[in-house]
């Protein structure tokens, strides 16, 4: 894996801030997703659209840039796993006011979150595993001001005895370690273009995630079709190869029969966007 150039403590938040909105950007751009909102309109989603999407991820802004200034150089601590906490909450209350009270990040502020503090706290350099291993130590953490609340999500959790949001960050993001940047990297090699590798990315998550949000929506039926199809498109040779785009399309329409949209693994390309954003940093202007 390649080393983060060297971001300077100075302008480092701020740049940190913009990568972050950019890649929630770039995620929700990304077409054709499965069930998801693009650019083609709102998948699955009857509350959501591009332009709602885009304006929540602006709102993000400051918190992820307050995040990095409140993470610069600091050890982990409980102290700062509440400051994150609190933080992370603030912005939860930005993107509902910036989208009349509609979900659209909320996964995304917490995996993102994540690694943007723990890009700062090794100040501004260190490799993908270094970051996502920071990001475990401070998702391990107790948050002891979190309210608590019985989410779609952890019901989800409890009822289907999966991993969901939490255990994928405590456990150092193992599906972007382990399937989507190697994917990424791997279609790129392959000389197919950037959405063909970003596509074939989100399918390598889509192949093993425990998805709460399609749990919620779909039960285990939803959840094994993504499986399923997102194997048969990478099994054709990814998006980039006709039988690949095929068996995509195939994916598209099963999960919008079953009103199905994986939005916990949307939020992780969207972190998988990021930290291959750090490696490249000219994407970020
Ligand atoms: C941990 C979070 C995501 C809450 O998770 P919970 O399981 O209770 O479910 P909830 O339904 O609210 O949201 C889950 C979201 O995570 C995403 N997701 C779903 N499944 C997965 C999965 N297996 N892996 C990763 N993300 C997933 C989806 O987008 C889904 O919408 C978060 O909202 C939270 O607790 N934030 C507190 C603020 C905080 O501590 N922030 C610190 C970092 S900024
Ligand atoms: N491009 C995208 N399209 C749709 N969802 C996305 C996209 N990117 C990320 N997501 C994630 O999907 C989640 C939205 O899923 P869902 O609509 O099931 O959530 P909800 O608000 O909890 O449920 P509901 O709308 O059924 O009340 C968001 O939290 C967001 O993190």
């Amino acid at each position: 894996m390649k080393l983060l150039p060297r971001i300077e403590a100075e302008g480092g938040a701020d740049w940190l801030a913009r990568a972050a909105t950019q890649s929630l950007i770039d995620e929700a751009r990304l077409s054709p997703k499965p069930g998801l909102v693009d650019s083609r309109g709102n998948g699955a989603h009857h509350d959501l659209t591009l332009e709602l999407m885009e304006r929540s991820a602006h709102s993000l802004t400051p918190t992820f840039q307050a995040l990095a200034q409140q993470s610069w150089l600091r050890p982990v601590d409980v102290a700062l796993r509440q400051t994150i906490g609190r933080l992370g909450r603030e912005g939860e209350q930005q993107m509902m006011a910036a989208t009349g009270g509609v979900n659209t990040h909320r996964g995304a502020i917490w995996a993102l979150g994540l690694l943007v503090s723990a890009v700062a706290m090794l100040g501004g350099s260190g490799s993908a595993e270094a970051i996502t291993a920071t990001a475990a130590k401070l998702a391990q953490l107790p948050d002891e001001a979190a309210p608590k609340v019985f989410s779609k999500g952890l019901r989800a959790t409890h009822r289907y005895r999966v991993p969901g949001a939490r255990e994928e960050a405590q456990q150092a993001f193992p599906h972007i370690m382990r399937l989507a940047l190697p994917q990424l990297q791997q279609s790129r090699q392959r000389g197919g273009s950037e959405t063909a590798a970003r596509l074939d990315a989100l399918m390598a998550i889509m192949t093993s995630l425990s998805d709460t949000c399609v749990l919620s929506r779909s039960g285990l039926d939803g959840l094994e079709t993504m499986h399923e199809g997102a194997r048969n498109v990478l099994r054709a040779g990814g998006v980039g190869h006709p039988h690949g785009w095929q068996a995509l399309a195939d994916l598209d329409r099963k999960m919008l029969a079953l009103n199905a949209s994986p939005g916990g693994a949307a939020d992780l390309l969207a972190a998988t966007l990021f930290l291959d954003r750090l490696t490249t940093p000219n994407l970020a202007n």
